[in-house]
């Protein structure tokens, strides 16, 4: 039997030639690297790139059980020389601070049942690596946290199906281990689906009397893109998922052109004050990185034409373009939100193999969470009344969104905070009565001060932040919000951006 698994090594572009493929022997059970790539995980692999690792790890040891759930890794380090294998959390979570990492498919012989990686506890020799720009690798980030959280059954189930047995001798590529997920045409089984990542997910919206995720579906063209459109209501929120609407070939050059971890901001966030580890490529219609742009302009034209068509909108402009990044040890969650900055929101998936979780609906804030089956590719297309958030509990996700609303509107996303800005005297982020005066002035808003602030003063603190002064000036232009009865709600880096 050959395994096929995904490992992760740590390392740095260029290196692509480590060494020639070939077998080690790792406690007994003999394996060789197949195809490998560097990137952020979910970026695709040079087909003719491949990686060893020279002196191959020795931490594994024949056993039952566990084997068949683990995914392994292979942390190597250039500086060192090295290379550990090691079970799938715990590296993960560490690896964050790579600049990116070789992705590699293993093929073990052997049954898969003998094979179990240890982690080790030797402290003399880096057990990962932090790779540092200059290539040398660095322990310190990955000695620092220890804790490893206990293995969910569900992580089990999902990290199985991760793991394909493929016949010997087979150069089957990294499919089920990468985030190439082959496009699934079936419709998902009455009552249960199955999320992205494989989790199951019980339906609940009930909106649709066959119990499917979708109450109907079409065959639809956008130019020369045809695809599919499937429709559904989250409490009284309409949405529209737009399968496939950023083809493989488009979705594979925007990732090539991802800029580096480092370049996301990393802002609180309006909602949750952690990090917001975004990547903006339009703000507030301002071009701010133009291969991005060049690569996601058809799939934005699509979904213009799309909103154009849907939401009587003739004068609508991407007013923001985003990317969002939910990775191991980073974010791993957005809490449910409405996006008041837009009137109509676009969201990309980008990885959806990678992780368990994803994008959910919410009918309202004490409803069930509805996890929408998304595949790479798919756009999720809704407005300000769908109550929704992000929850990834396993692996890394990737997102592109775009706010699109009438020009008019946008442009006055910046008067607003240009004056936001200006009133705030003592700049801590929000306005009291008299900078909430100043700020009507500025922004030529027509409703005195102490309305707008009675109006808008959400959390009663006697204060606008700028979130509250921006929900209630543009309140004029969004749908009908769904009722909202817990104080969790937010939106997104109106604050922040
Ligand atoms: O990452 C996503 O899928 C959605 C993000 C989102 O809801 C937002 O940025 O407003
Ligand atoms: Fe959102």
């Amino acid at each position: 039997l050959t395994l096929e698994v995904a490992a992760l090594v740590c390392g740095e572009q260029g290196e692509s030639e480590l060494g020639d493929p070939r077998e080690e022997d790792v406690g007994g059970v003999r394996w060789h690297i197949g195809k490998a790539r560097f990137g952020p995980p979910w970026l695709d692999f040079p087909a003719d790139s491949a990686v060893t690792c020279a002196s191959g790890a020795r931490r594994a040891k024949s056993s039952g059980e566990a084997a068949t759930h683990q995914r392994l890794y292979l942390n190597y380090s250039p500086s060192e020389k090295r290379c550990v294998v090691k079970l799938e959390d715990r590296p993960r979570s560490k690896l964050r601070s790579c600049p990116g990492v070789w992705t590699a498919v293993l093929h073990f012989e052997g049954s898969p049942e003998e094979v179990v990686v240890e982690e080790s506890e030797q402290k003399d020799r880096p057990s990962a690596c932090d790779l540092q720009t200059d290539g040398t690798c660095s322990t310190a980030a990955f000695e620092q946290s220890t804790a490893q959280r206990p293995r969910a059954t569900t992580d089990k189930i999902t990290a199985t199906t991760t793991m394909t047995s493929i016949a010997p001798g087979s150069t089957t590529s990294a499919s089920a281990a990468t985030s190439h997920r082959p496009a699934d045409k079936s419709v998902p089984s009455p009552a249960v689906h199955s999320s992205p990542g494989g989790l199951q997910v019980t339906q609940t919206t009930g909106s649709d009397p066959q119990g499917r995720w979708f109450l109907n579906s079409e065959a639809i063209r956008l130019g020369r893109w045809g695809g599919t459109r499937f429709d559904g209501v989250e409490g009284k929120a309409k949405w529209n998922l737009l399968r496939g609407l950023l083809p493989s070939k488009e979705e594979k050059l925007i990732r090539s052109r991802m800029p580096a971890l480092s370049d996301f901001e990393a802002k609180p966030d309006s909602i949750d004050g952690n990090a917001t580890h975004e990547f903006y490529v339009y703000k507030a219609a301002k071009l701010l990185h133009a291969p991005l742009e060049e690569a996601m302009r058809p799939a934005t034209e699509r979904a213009m034409r799309f909103v154009r068509r849907n939401y009587n909108c003739e004068t609508c402009v991407v007013c923001f373009s985003l990317i969002r990044r939910y990775l191991e040890g980073e974010r791993r969650d957005l809490k449910p939100h409405q996006d008041m900055q837009a009137l109509v929101s676009v969201v990309f998936a980008l990885n959806a193999g990678d992780f368990d979780g994803g994008l959910y609906l919410m009918a309202n804030y004490s409803a069930p969470k509805t996890f929408l089956p998304l595949q790479t590719g798919d756009a999720v297309v809704h407005q300000a009344d769908l109550l929704h958030g992000v929850e990834v509990r396993r692996g890394n996700r990737w997102s592109w969104s775009l706010w699109i609303k009438p020009e008019a509107d946008c442009k006055l996303f910046v008067t607003l905070k240009k004056c936001f800005t200006r009133a705030d005297a003592n700049s801590d982020g929000r306005l009291d009565a008299s900078e909430t005066t100043i700020f009507v002035q500025l922004a030529g808003i027509d409703v005195s001060a102490s309305k707008l602030l009675r109006a808008g003063d959400a959390d009663g603190d006697g204060h606008l932040d700028a979130y509250e002064a921006f929900t209630v000036v543009f309140k004029a232009t969004l749908p009908a919000m769904a009722a909202a009865d817990d104080t969790g709600s937010g939106s997104d880096t109106v604050s922040s951006s």
